[in-house]
């Protein structure tokens, strides 16, 4: 676990400062991250826990730090985020590493940076900046962040010991100007035009979510109320935020996205005791929207791919598909017309399932009839090699049934994409009571190669998760 701001260290920094105030022979305070990094920000864990309210809070802590009386310099190696951040913009001096980086990543969990954060960045580093920051939860380097005032010195060298002499320089000198509660926010007079500018990109990136539109307010509220009234109004977005169902499931998914890959199997396999084969080729089976899809991704990761439908015109048809969803990439400057050019090259059609004698994995993508697919399988069974992982995209139909077609159920698994596959992000790949370790190990590790956020699902769970998700949409219809 990274290093965040659990209450015992909200508790530390708060004594931390007020004994150093109280003792005579202190002349600076300097606050620095033990180990590789400055805190990355509050525990997420920690959120709707008693922990998280009890005193101090983090906003109290960042008070005592700027009315400190002797200077606070914080020395950011590593990465600044979040709660770290807004600790280090309440210092009077902010000093980091070249390889530092900074920002407010509170808006891709469905917050905003909500211990004074959205009030006291515009001060610092004037709302342009500011809103990009936030609402779009870019993280910085060093050198930018000191290119636009956040950070008062760039250092290459031991980062306590240069945050000792630079304290040895700013002994005695005011700090009511650096205290960012007291200063104006620098643009204020373009607040109006950045923010209908930012809305506009914020509603085209970020369609339906909440948290960019508040982010975007409480900077705005930066310049339009007092410094007082725009954290009050801080609070109360955040607190709404807090409640709502996009935070708790953007959460959720932060936690997700890093636990998936861990996978671990009721036998005791697991990522770390099991070894992936190497897909160099695929197959890809059924040239409708889902195959087409499943065929782009591959390509784009660099798979070569033979794409087998046995209607020739729909064949034809999808491989215009593919070459108009490439241009569209192109067009949306994500690949350039040469790599566009190798996708294709790597791409071939074909209408007979024996040309699959030689790939290493099988992607079946027809419609969701079990027949049918027992049928395919029985053949790809007899067809390929007998090292050819056989999958199935299927969403509702049992693996093990698919399977039990083949003589080799211990490579056959579920590769579920969403449609459309080549930009939803979730693949669940379903493991039978059959499918090996291996299999899960070659066919997750694939995944990751597609860039896919993973999930690997016994397939009785994929069966509830279907049930669950039926419900879920009958209640958004
Ligand atoms: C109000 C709200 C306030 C004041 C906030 O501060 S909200 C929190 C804002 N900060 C973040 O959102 C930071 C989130 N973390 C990251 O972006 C990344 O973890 C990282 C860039 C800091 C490091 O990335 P990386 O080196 O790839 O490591 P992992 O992402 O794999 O993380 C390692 C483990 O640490 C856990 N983690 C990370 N951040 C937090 C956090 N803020 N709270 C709780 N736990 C956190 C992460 O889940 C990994 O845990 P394990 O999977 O190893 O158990």
């Amino acid at each position: 676990m990274l290093k965040v701001l659990h209450h015992h260290v909200r508790e530390g920094l708060f004594e931390g400062i007020k004994r150093a105030n109280a003792d005579e022979q202190v002349r600076a305070i300097v606050i620095i991250g033990e180990g590789k990094t400055f805190p990355c920000g509050a525990d997420i864990r920690e959120f709707h826990t008693h922990a998280s309210v009890k005193e101090p809070v983090l906003t109290a802590v960042g008070h005592t730090i700027e009315n400190s009386g002797k200077p606070v310099i914080s020395a950011i190696h590593g990465t600044a985020l979040g709660g770290g951040l807004e600790i280090a913009l309440c210092c009077h001096y902010r000093i980091a590493s070249e390889n530092a980086r900074i920002g407010f990543p509170e808006v891709l969990i469905g917050l905003l940076p909500g211990a004074e954060g959205t009030v006291r960045l515009p001060r610092l580093s004037g709302l342009a900046f500011a809103m990009d920051m936030i609402a779009f939860g870019k993280q910085v380097n060093a050198k930018d962040a000191f290119r636009h005032g956040i950070l008062d010195k760039l250092c290459n060298g031991n980062i306590l010991e240069e945050a000792k002499q630079f304290a040895t320089k700013v002994i005695g000198q005011p700090l009511d100007s650096r205290r960012l509660s007291r200063l104006d926010v620098k643009d204020a007079a373009n607040v109006d035009l950045l923010f209908e500018v930012a809305l506009a990109q914020v509603k085209r990136k970020s369609r339906g979510q909440i948290a960019p539109i508040y982010c975007l307010k409480s900077v705005r509220n930066s310049v339009r109320m007092s410094f007082d009234k725009a954290v009050e109004e801080e609070q109360r977005l955040i607190m709404e935020l807090m409640t709502g169902y996009q935070s708790t499931a953007l959460q959720y998914s932060f936690f997700a996205d890093r636990s998936a890959p861990k996978w671990r199997l009721p036998c005791g396999a697991s990522v770390h005791n099991t070894k992936p084969s190497r897909i160099e080729t695929a197959g890809v089976i059924g040239a409708g929207t889902m195959g087409s899809g499943i065929a782009v991704c591959l390509i784009r990761a660099g798979v070569p791919v033979i794409l087998v439908e046995k209607n020739k015109k729909m064949l034809e048809k999808a491989m215009k598909t593919i070459s108009g969803i490439l241009d569209g990439s192109v067009k949306l400057n994500r690949m350039t017309s040469e790599q566009k050019e190798q996708c294709l090259a790597i791409l071939k059609g074909t209408s007979t399932l024996d040309k699959l004698s030689n790939v290493d994995m099988v992607i079946e993508a027809v419609y969701e009839n079990l027949e049918l697919k027992r049928e395919i399988f029985a053949q790809l069974d007899k067809v390929c090699k007998p090292s050819t992982l056989l999958c199935s995209n299927t969403s509702t139909l049992d693996i093990d049934k698919i399977a039990s077609a083949t003589n080799r159920p211990d490579k056959v698994a579920g590769t579920h994409f969403f449609a459309p596959a080549f930009i939803m992000k979730l693949m669940e790949n379903v493991y039978g009571t059959k499918t090996s370790p291996a299999t899960v190990a070659t066919v997750m590790e694939f995944g990751r190669r597609l860039g896919k956020e993973l999930e690997a699902t016994k397939e009785e769970i994929k069966n509830i998760r279907l049930h669950l998700t039926v419900t879920f949409c009958t209640i958004d219809l």
